[in-house]
């Protein structure tokens, strides 16, 4: 096909991984990368391992309409707050956006501004944007010109919940999500937090209450199960650098075997690629996940009605880039899994 993919934000985690991705990928032609830092430097110079593979010069953010007028689609690996008008400027030359950041996710100005704490930066594109999580909201993705790529908790609890949801299994008033995130989720920039003595041996909760994943986690299960849904989230930094791994409970309405849970599970995802349930017994684990796009989930119910689901996503592959490669996929009406197939790393 032929592809010409634009990159901004190629600096960070998410901009090297789809790099690490797209220059595999057989239907890209060519790249071009843009960022704030390192204006001018070779690519394989900030991260010398892209060496052979791909050779470009990173551009500056004045550079933004020749990429644009250039590519067929751009990726945005922007913090949110920056990415929106970015995403205006790409739209208008009528190219498609896939934005890894958070600021087309939720559905209106208000909540994005309540939760994010800053003047949302392109408003009327909101109507435009369609939640890019495939496995639930496929059939919407292949028209989109503008595609929020999820957040990565909100990925992992998503798929963990939704066949519960999607049937109707569980008390919608209390559905706990308690997630796990290697360092490599915070971004690139150094932090006090992100500091080797200061997370490593050391697990925490941060955000607890308040963080800003809980109102998209919350409200696209709401979609998911048609009435709104309470969710409890709480992250934790844990000292490895990829991966996350979320628990999700929720007490069932009406008690249910394990075995016939589960069937529901693999029927829900059934000719998923990219979602395998583990089979009984087994609990998935970050390093099933890494470097491929998958998401593991095991699922049980207990003696006292409550399902259990844990999700393993890598945070930068199915929870980030990988994602939204396959949404670049689904837009360009490629077989959803070209560029992303293959086992991942192990140990
Ligand atoms: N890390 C993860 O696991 C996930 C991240 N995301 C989201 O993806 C986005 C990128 O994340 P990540 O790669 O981790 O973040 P990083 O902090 O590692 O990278 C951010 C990138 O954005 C660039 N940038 C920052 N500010 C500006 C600005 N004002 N103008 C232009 N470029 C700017 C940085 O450039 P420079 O190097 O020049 O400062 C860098 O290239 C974020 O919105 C994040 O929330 C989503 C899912 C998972
Ligand atoms: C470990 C860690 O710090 N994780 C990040 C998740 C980043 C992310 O994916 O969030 P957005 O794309 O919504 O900004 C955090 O909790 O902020």
């Amino acid at each position: 096909m032929g592809l010409k993919a634009g990159i901004v934000g190629v600096t960070g985690y998410v901009g090297e991984e789809l790099v690490r991705i797209l220059c595999r990928h057989p239907e890209i032609e060519e790249i071009r990368v843009a960022s704030r830092d390192f204006v001018g430097e070779a690519l394989d110079r900030v991260f010398p391992h892209l060496r052979g593979h791909v050779d470009r010069e990173i551009w500056g953010m004045e550079k933004l309409p020749d990429l644009a007028a250039w590519a067929d689609v751009v990726f945005l690996a922007l913090p949110h707050g920056v990415s929106a008008p970015v995403a205006r400027e790409v739209l208008k030359r009528g190219k498609r956006v896939i934005d890894l950041a958070a600021d087309f996710r939720l559905p209106d100005v208000k909540l994005y501004e309540e939760w994010y704490r800053v003047p949302h930066g392109a408003p009327e594109l909101l109507k435009d944007a369609v939640y890019g999580l495939p496995e639930l909201f496929r059939s919407s993705i292949s028209a989109a010109q503008l595609v929020a790529n999820p957040g990565c908790y909100p990925t992992s609890a998503l798929l963990a919940l939704a066949p519960l949801l999607k049937h109707g299994l569980v008390d919608r008033s209390t559905v706990i999500v308690d997630s796990k995130s290697g360092v490599s989720g915070a971004g690139r920039s150094p932090s006090l937090g992100c500091h080797f003595p200061e997370c490593n041996e050391n697990i925490r909760a941060y955000g607890v209450g308040v963080h800003r994943h809980t109102p998209e986690i919350s409200y696209y299960a709401g979609v998911l199960s048609g009435g709104q849904v309470d969710v409890f989230f709480t992250p934790h930094l844990i000292p490895v650098t990829r991966g996350i791994l979320s628990t999700v409970y929720a007490r069932m309405e009406r008690p249910m075997d394990d075995a016939s849970l589960r069937r529901i599970y693999e029927e829900f995802y059934a000719g998923e690629a990219f979602v395998q349930v583990a089979v009984a017994g087994e609990w998935p684990e970050t390093k099933w996940v890494l470097g491929t796009n998958r998401c593991f989930l095991g699922v049980t119910s207990g003696a006292e009605r409550q399902a259990v689901v844990v999700s393993a996503i890598d945070n930068l592959v199915k929870g980030a880039a990988g994602q939204a490669v396959q949404n670049m996929n689904l837009m360009f009406g490629l077989p959803e899994v070209t560029g992303l197939t293959g086992p991942g790393l192990y140990p």
